[in-house]
């Protein structure tokens, strides 16, 4: 079997990652399965802990998240350079949205036996976002990058302490409910001039553009219903032209994905995509904060392994399709 190995972040969801990690080691030590831990001792941290497991030899190896989607962000941004490297992900922060859409089970040692029959089998290879900011900097994301308002509500999400609290009351997923209320009345909407794949969009009055590679975020809202990992392309969402009290009825019905069927609610898809807007706008991926508008952002198909249920392209039906077709 590959040598696998743990990458724990003791902070996700307020430090319940480590009840999470005291049951995965149980159930390793119980089954005799050899392994490597290492604990993050900073944001960032992961990045480099990842990057130095995969260059450390060319030998295939199995890198699993243990926390949140930042854990699994820092993780992504690590391996993305080096093919000797499968991704597991066992959820332990507040949000988990990579586990929702990659349907990971909840409970620990469940998506520990998940991803260890996965291992003996075939890893499914998914697409990945690569953003590229003004100063060339870039960033991959595996679920989704935003801006605009939700890049903002993910700002003052993880600035802010209420999100310990909410968490302590088992409640993680409504600091994200707590901030979009709390900002929705301050917020000033603006211009977007969005390209995808060549054909441009003016969009007025712009509350955000996500661009999805999986249809979870902020913590279980369906944003981009029918975004598949694995299907070549992204999925773009813009809410635009709408008074702060639709913004409230469209955001009670993402949760079940029927947001876009609100006429002020614009989905595309692509493969690569410009955002320009006339204020800078904060810019988070996958709920980590980036940056400020402009951007680029181009598909990476096919990218990584993963040890996840989302079957491949051929296993779920889906073809390769064309962007134009589908706009
Ligand atoms: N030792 C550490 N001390 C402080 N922060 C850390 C440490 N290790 C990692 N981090 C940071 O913790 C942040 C939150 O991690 P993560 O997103 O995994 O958990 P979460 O916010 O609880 O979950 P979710 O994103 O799913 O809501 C990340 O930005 C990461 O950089």
């Amino acid at each position: 079997m590959k040598q696998i190995y743990f990458i724990i972040n003791p902070k996700a969801g307020n430090g319940y990652c480590l009840n999470v990690w005291g049951k995965v080691e149980t159930k390793l030590m119980e089954d005799k399965i050899p392994y490597f831990a290492f604990f993050t001792e900073y944001p960032g941290h992961a990045i480099k802990l990842a990057s130095q497991i995969a260059a450390s030899n060319h030998e295939p190896k199995v890198v699993i998240a243990v926390g949140g989607d930042g854990t699994m962000h820092e993780v992504v941004n690590g391996i993305v350079e080096y093919n000797n490297i499968t991704l597991g992900f066992v959820p332990g922060g507040s949000g988990n949205d990579f586990s929702r859409g990659f349907h990971i089970p909840s409970e620990p040692e469940e998506a520990l036996s998940v991803i260890l029959h996965l291992i003996k089998k075939e890893a499914a290879i998914i697409d990945i976002g690569e953003v590229t900011m003004k100063d060339d900097s870039q960033a991959y994301f595996i679920n989704n990058m935003g801006a605009g308002f939700d890049a903002l509500i993910s700002y003052e999400v993880n600035h802010s302490k209420v999100k310990a609290w909410l968490n302590k009351l088992s409640l993680g997923r409504l600091v994200y409910v707590y901030f979009l209320l709390k900002k929705l009345f301050s917020y000033n909407c603006t211009t977007i001039d969005l390209s995808i794949d060549g054909r441009r969009h003016i969009l007025e009055k712009t509350w955000f553009v996500t661009v999805s590679n999986q249809p979870y975020y902020g913590g279980g809202m369906m944003i981009a219903p029918k975004a598949h990992p694995a299907d070549g392309l992204l999925d773009i969402t813009v809410v635009h032209n709408l008074s702060k009290l639709k913004l409230l009825l469209v955001f009670i019905s993402v949760f079940w994905g029927k947001h876009i069927q609100f006429k002020e609610v614009k989905t595309f898809k692509g493969r690569t995509v410009s955002i320009q807007s006339s204020s800078s706008l904060y810019v988070h991926a996958d709920g980590e904060n980036l940056g400020y508008t402009p951007l680029n952002i181009h598909i990476q198909t096919k990218t990584l392994k993963v040890l996840t249920r989302v079957g491949s392209m051929r296993e779920t039906g889906l073809k390769e399709r064309d962007s134009n077709e589908l706009q």
